[in-house]
């Protein structure tokens, strides 16, 4: 007999700057990723709120409101997409009696069901320590109430938070030095491959379809229809075929290889926690000799996407504008899911991608020729598109 799945309510604010289909849109990723956590989704709610609730943050009418109903429907937890702090995800819980969860808080809930290897693990866990941290007062409030009498400093709840404290930051100190230890490990083995073949990254939005191009390209590689499915780097050598023209006899015929690294996605709002704690396994990002930059051409957000990952990039210390800087190929995948007209549109939009479908293998030929390029010299300089570029600065 299957299990059934905790059921859960989706919430997010609508501030009066917000429009209607952005923070929709929002909740269907929150929904996503609430589905990527093993959570089956009840209802999504825009709760409109002029002004953020110090205590509550979306005010206490609204929650019990929702409370309610969702008491009605079995529903036990609710996942807010907005970053809360502690005492306010311990207020709303005693308001509402669901167990209360914010859109940071359920992304390390992914990355922490789904972490494998030690590295992994350990870098999940510095995140959720760095999340957690500033988080206790909210936790301990109940002792602190109970502390000391008049004239005491303190009390059994505010030590208790100290020893807490203290504890946490003995953890990240343990696995800071850990993952130093482990990126040292990767460096050499980054020293130990094959020289003269080019490194590769596969980075992009969270199930743009890396992994499945990476299956396109070297033949291995699990895709599935899940949000942060891969955590962990992987590297494999793809073939590259050979520059050779058999009817002229010009060319190389020599075939060539490149080595590609599939990467953990990103996403928006993610936790600055995880990308500082993934500094290691995004070290095969920054260090690649070229970067393909995998879209969900066909997402309607995927201006968005891109804007996110040309930030989460620069982020990373991956500069577009920097002499030196890695050649980027934009692939816009998933492209079988667009109509001819929406293709051309496209191809007009983004001039310098290859439109690939990674299932079929449509437009793997294009990046394999990309790829061979790579391997003589740097391929010519090119003109950076907007997505990459830091948003203007609005006039004062
Ligand atoms: N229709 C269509 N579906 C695709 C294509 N490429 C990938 N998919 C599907 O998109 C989903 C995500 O694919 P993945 O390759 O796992 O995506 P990813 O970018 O590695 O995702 P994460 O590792 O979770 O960040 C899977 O269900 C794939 O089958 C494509 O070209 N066309
Ligand atoms: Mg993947």
């Amino acid at each position: 007999m299957t299990e059934s799945l905790p059921r859960c309510l989706l919430i997010a604010r609508q501030g009066p700057e917000d429009r209607e289909d952005r923070i929709e849109d929002h909740l269907l990723e929150l929904a996503e990723l609430a589905r990527s956590c093993g959570f089956e989704v009840w209802a999504r709610r825009r709760l409109k709120r002029p002004q953020i609730a110090s205590r509550t943050f979306y005010g206490s009418g609204q929650l019990e409101a929702l409370a309610d109903e969702a008491a009605r429907q079995g529903v036990r937890h609710l996942i807010c997409d907005d970053e809360l702090s502690g005492s306010q995800v311990n207020a709303i819980e005693k308001l509402t009696n669901l167990i209360c969860l914010d859109r940071t808080g359920l992304i390390l809930s992914i990355f922490e069901q789904r972490a494998q290897t030690r590295e992994a693990k350990a870098q999940v866990e510095l995140a959720r320590c760095e999340y957690e941290l500033p988080r206790l007062k909210g936790a301990w409030t109940h002792l602190e109430r109970q502390g000391g009498g008049v004239g005491l400093r303190g009390g059994p709840g505010e030590t208790q938070i100290e020893v807490d404290r203290r504890m946490i930051r003995t953890r990240i100190s343990q696995l800071k030095r850990e993952l130093t230890h482990l990126e040292q490990v990767r460096k050499t083995q980054r020293e130990g491959r094959p020289k003269g073949m080019p490194r590769v990254a596969l980075v992009g939005y969270t199930n743009a379809g890396k992994t499945s191009l990476l299956k396109a390209l070297t033949g291995e590689g699990e895709p599935r229809d899940l949000l942060f499915a891969t955590l962990d780097t992987t590297t494999r050598k793809a073939w590259l075929g050979q520059d050779f023209d058999p009817e002229t006899g010009e060319g190389d015929a020599e075939p060539k290889h490149c080595l590609v690294a599939d990467t953990v996605g990103f996403i928006r709002k993610l936790p600055h926690q995880l990308v500082a704690a993934f500094r290691s396994t995004l070290g095969e990002v920054r260090t690649a000799d070229a970067l393909l930059v995998v879209a969900d051409a066909a997402h309607p957000d995927l201006e968005d996407h891109l804007k996110v990952v040309g930030a989460t990039l620069r982020e990373i210390g991956c500069e577009p504008e920097d002499i030196g800087a890695q050649p980027r190929l934009l692939v816009l995948n998933q492209v079988d899911r667009l109509h001819r007209p929406q293709k051309l549109e496209l191809k007009k939009r983004h001039p310098g991608a290859v439109q690939t479908c990674a299932l079929q293998g449509a437009g793997i030929g294009e990046i394999r020729g990309w790829l061979r390029e790579l391997i003589p010299g740097p391929p010519k300089p090119r003109t950076l598109e907007a997505w990459e570029l830091p948003e203007p600065v609005p006039a004062p």
